[in-house]
């Protein structure tokens, strides 16, 4: 059990109609740490992730934000505190990319020169060319690109938290694995606390510092990754295996690297 953690799920429950989507569930999430969420498919992952800022509520049990009970907290000042990037980039079409970023800032009142100043100092925190991407429209970039201008729009009202859904699910091994790196490295330099929905397992072990591993609304183990893979859970053990069966098909497919 954490002091305080910054984020604490306390024997939450939230059901939809007769389904559990999550069952009483408890898990806390320390300052700085990067927790990844896995699961099969309607295990309850994205209901878990939003009903800590508040876009589900929750039937029973108590959820923490920086120590405050989160239903103590007004949902759209919570939302400001938690920054969330979606599978899709979720940005608004007719908006620039500029516009996108900035959009909490603005609805906060900030001047428009913070603004944009703050949007410049964001694109560059992202690794995107301020004076080639400021006024373009999401439609003109890449997959890779509206995760990146996601990822800013995240960070924009300065939050301490970021939730992230299956943030780079929808994107070519290369980008993804960059993507990944890039925001791991964001997350220790600002001091974030992160947790991420990936449904892919290698990803999680290089990124996280623990993993969640969620089956029918339950949390059915957490620890690091090396401490998971001495599970004695069949589930659990077949998740971690799998990226190292994978390299092992793979080796025994390609040649070796230095090999003639
Ligand atoms: N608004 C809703 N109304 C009814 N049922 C819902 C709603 N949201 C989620 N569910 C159900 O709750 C269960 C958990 O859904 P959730 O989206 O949290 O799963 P998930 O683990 O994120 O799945 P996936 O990996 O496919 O995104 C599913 O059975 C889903 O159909």
């Amino acid at each position: 059990m954490l002091s305080r953690p910054m984020i604490g799920y306390a024997h939450v429950t939230k059901s939809f109609g007769s389904l559990k989507a999550v069952d009483d569930l408890s898990l806390d999430i320390a300052e700085g740490e990067f927790v990844a969420i896995v699961g099969g498919s309607g295990s309850g992952k994205t209901t878990l992730l939003r009903l800590a800022n508040r876009l589900i509520e929750a039937d029973g049990g108590t959820i923490t934000i920086e120590g405050e009970d989160a239903q103590s907290v007004d949902p759209v000042a919570l939302r400001r505190r938690i920054g969330y990037v979606f599978q899709s980039g979720g940005l608004f079409p007719h908006l620039s990319v500029a516009d996108n970023i900035g959009i909490t800032p603005k609805l906060l009142g900030e001047p428009a020169a913070d603004i944009a100043a703050r949007v410049d100092e964001l694109l560059g925190l992202v690794q995107l060319d301020r004076n080639a991407h400021r006024s373009r429209l999401p439609e003109a970039l890449s997959g890779g690109q509206r995760q990146r201008v996601g990822v800013a729009r995240a960070l924009a009202a300065r939050p301490r938290i970021v939730l992230m859904d299956e943030p780079f699910g929808a994107l070519d091994p290369l980008t993804r694995d960059a993507l990944g790196e890039d925001y791991r490295s964001l997350h220790r330099k600002l001091g974030l606390t992160t947790v991420m929905i990936t449904h892919d397992m290698t990803e999680a072990i290089l990124l996280a510092d623990r993993i969640a591993v969620m089956h029918s609304g339950q949390l059915l183990a957490q620890g690091t990754p090396a401490a998971l893979s001495k599970s004695s859970d069949a589930y659990v053990l077949e998740l971690l295996r799998t990226p190292r069966r994978q390299v092992e098909r793979l080796n025994a497919l390609l040649p070796q690297s230095g090999a003639a």
